[in-house]
């Protein structure tokens, strides 16, 4: 199709030498687990109760569930009707250099560096700064525009909700983190036929304060949990809450950034991240005493993570801040 990024001719030779050498599966013993589910309604009912339950689920799980989050379904679904239709653009646009008038390398298909199985990435993705959503046109800049809105009010609420469980000065996100300042990620998952040996997306921590996740009903999303992978039920309802590196840093490791990574799928998958992030000055410092990392601004911390990843193919994050 041409729509279709040239996954399967790049990678055919690399995958039928790794699983004619090892008949390694991904995904064999995947269990799959309900996520804390939490209603934010119940904050206008019962807060303390509802506060508690958020906190311990991020410090337990890092990911949690939330229902009546206040990005309605209309908006969550004429996003992902955009999503459906700027990933089926042809694929020679997609890899035009001002594909969307968005800027060089927005987009991004597989992995072209993969030198073994693992490697791989069965998927496609465009990432946005929200600082170039006024550069998209129609209906995709003001489905977009909706949607941004709305995850922008929910990730500062329950940032400012988890913050205040740690003591942390209530206005320290709004000041950090500006309109302007967040990411999102379109992800799509092209049908794969060599399905759970390959990564749609490889294991990772995301850079954010916190994220929010929208996936369709396909599944193959999995977290870590207690040193074994998870999968998590797709639930139509809910959109998807994990704390990310920067809120680990923040909470001096109260608050977990857990790995997750997504296995592909014989059926075509879409998500949406919003990445909730503050501008490039802003400093990262652990809240408690002795601290665990040492302080550094969120320019710096993509900085290192930039040049880890040309440098040893990964991210090493966090751990690269440890003091
Ligand atoms: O597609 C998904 O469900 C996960 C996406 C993700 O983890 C990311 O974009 O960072
Ligand atoms: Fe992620």
């Amino acid at each position: 199709m041409a729509y279709e990024p040239p996954l399967e001719e790049t990678y055919k030779n690399l995958i039928h030498i790794s699983l004619g050498e090892s008949k390694d599966n991904h995904t064999s013993t995947v269990e799959e687990w309900d996520l804390p589910l939490i209603d934010l309604s119940e904050l206008d009912f019962d807060r303390g109760k509802c506060i508690k339950e958020i906190a311990e689920a991020a410090r337990e799980w890092g990911f949690f569930q939330v229902v009546n989050h206040g990005v309605s379904k209309e908006v969550l679904r004429s996003l992902q009707c955009e999503q459906m239709k700027v990933f089926h653009l042809p694929f020679e646009r997609k890899i035009e250099e001002n594909f969307l008038k968005l800027t060089a390398n927005s987009y991004r298909w597989g992995n072209l560096n993969a030198t073994s199985l693992r490697q791989i990435l069965w998927s496609e993705a465009l990432h946005i700064s929200l600082m170039d959503i006024s550069k998209l046109d129609g209906s995709l800049r003001s489905n977009v525009e909706a949607f941004t809105t709305a995850a922008a009010d929910l990730a500062q609420s329950l940032a400012e909700i988890l913050a205040q469980t740690l003591g942390i000065e209530s206005g320290y996100f709004r000041e950090n983190c500006l309109p302007n300042t967040s990411y999102l990620r379109m992800n799509r998952y092209p049908p794969c036929s060599f399905a759970s040996n390959v990564f749609g997306l490889m294991p990772h921590t995301d850079s954010s304060f916190l994220t929010i996740l929208y996936q369709d009903q396909v599944g193959g999303f999995q977290l870590m949990k207690d040193g074994k992978w998870l999968g998590v039920k797709p639930n139509p309802e809910a959109l998807i809450i994990n704390i990310g590196d920067l809120f680990q840093a923040l909470s001096n490791g109260v608050f977990k950034s857990i790995k997750h990574k997504v296995v592909s799928t014989p059926q075509e998958r879409l998500s949406v991240a919003y990445f909730y992030c503050p501008s490039d000055e802003a400093v990262i410092q652990s809240c408690t005493k002795p601290a665990l990392y040492k302080k550094f601004s969120f320019a710096e911390y993509k900085r290192q993570t930039q040049i880890d990843v040309q440098e040893t193919g990964g991210k090493v994050g966090l751990p690269r801040f440890l003091l």
